[in-house]
């Protein structure tokens, strides 16, 4: 299987703070790979790190062999990249139908000058968009949800409308960030089996930050586990359970810090 993604020695400091620390990932096409840790572990600032919002002060990334750090997230969402974020980031006063057609905008053909005369490219270019939006809506369980305002619908809808926005960009590889935050375990169950099921149905190479460890352990190939902006321990499920450091520093001591963190998300 080829390599989605490769990090060699990436490192981010804010002034004196290292946020990540020579961090080495080997990521397989096709496959989900977690990156686990406690608060302030450099999780999130490793995806900004990918998706071209911090350029790493040090080392390198590689998407398909081909050096991306550094590059702007225009550049990179154009290669296959697209990501869902900690704090769901909708045009919540757009529909929903709106909000994925702002994910097909890369891939339109036609420009403003067509929409101003109103060319027949414009309009079968609209047509086709309008279709394809809907095609995603249906796909990730919202049929028929087009035209509800974003801020509307419930919590669960509101992180799928997020990945279908993520997915009109028809990326090769997809960052998700804690896509199952503040959810009940009804909800978080059927959003584990709905990323098993995108990465199955559309071949897709996933990357998740998540804290849920019912969702990380059934669902990854392999994990990463970071700690203090370290990578500590890399392996399957199995292995990750098992390892001693990792229970000490996120899977034993860390669990109680993680229920009261869901708790305040929650609450918010
Ligand atoms: N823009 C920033 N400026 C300064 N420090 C930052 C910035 N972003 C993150 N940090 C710091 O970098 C460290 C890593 O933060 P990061 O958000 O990447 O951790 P995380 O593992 O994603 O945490 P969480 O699970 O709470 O989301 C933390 O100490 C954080 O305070």
């Amino acid at each position: 299987m080829a390599i989605c993604l490769e990090t060699r020695q990436v490192s981010k400091f804010f002034g004196g703070l290292i946020a990540v620390d020579k961090i080495d990932l080997e990521i397989s096409e096709k496959s989900i790979y977690s990156i686990i840790g406690p608060n302030g572990a450099g999780k999130t600032t490793l995806f900004n790190c990918i998706s071209g919002y911090y350029t790493p002060e040090r080392g390198s990334i590689l998407y398909f062999d081909q050096e991306v750090q550094g590059l702007s997230t225009n550049v990179i969402a154009s290669i296959g990249v697209a990501r869902t974020y900690q704090n769901i980031r909708l045009f919540k006063e757009m529909t929903a139908i709106e909000n994925v057609l702002i994910g097909q905008q890369p891939h339109l053909r036609t420009n403003w000058v067509d929409a101003i005369v109103h060319t027949k490219r414009y309009f079968s270019e609209e047509n086709e968009t309008l279709e394809e939006g809907r095609r995603l809506l249906k796909f990730v369980g919202l049929e028929g949800m087009g035209d509800s305002l974003a801020r509307n619908l419930p919590y669960g809808a509101q992180r799928r409308l997020e990945i279908a926005r993520a997915l009109a960009n028809h990326p090769k590889l997809l960052l998700l960030d804690e896509p199952t935050a503040g959810m009940n375990p009804q909800e978080t169950e059927v959003m584990k089996e709905f990323i098993h099921g995108l990465r199955d149905q559309l071949s897709l190479t996933i990357i998740l930050i998540e804290h849920d460890m019912r969702v990380v352990m059934g669902i990854s190939d392999r994990i990463s586990v970071l700690d203090h902006g370290t990578k500590i321990a890399e392996g399957t499920p199995a292995e990750i359970q098992s390892n001693q450091r990792v229970i000490e520093a996120y899977l034993g001591a860390g669990t109680e810090a993680l229920t009261e963190k869901y708790r305040r998300k929650k609450l918010q």
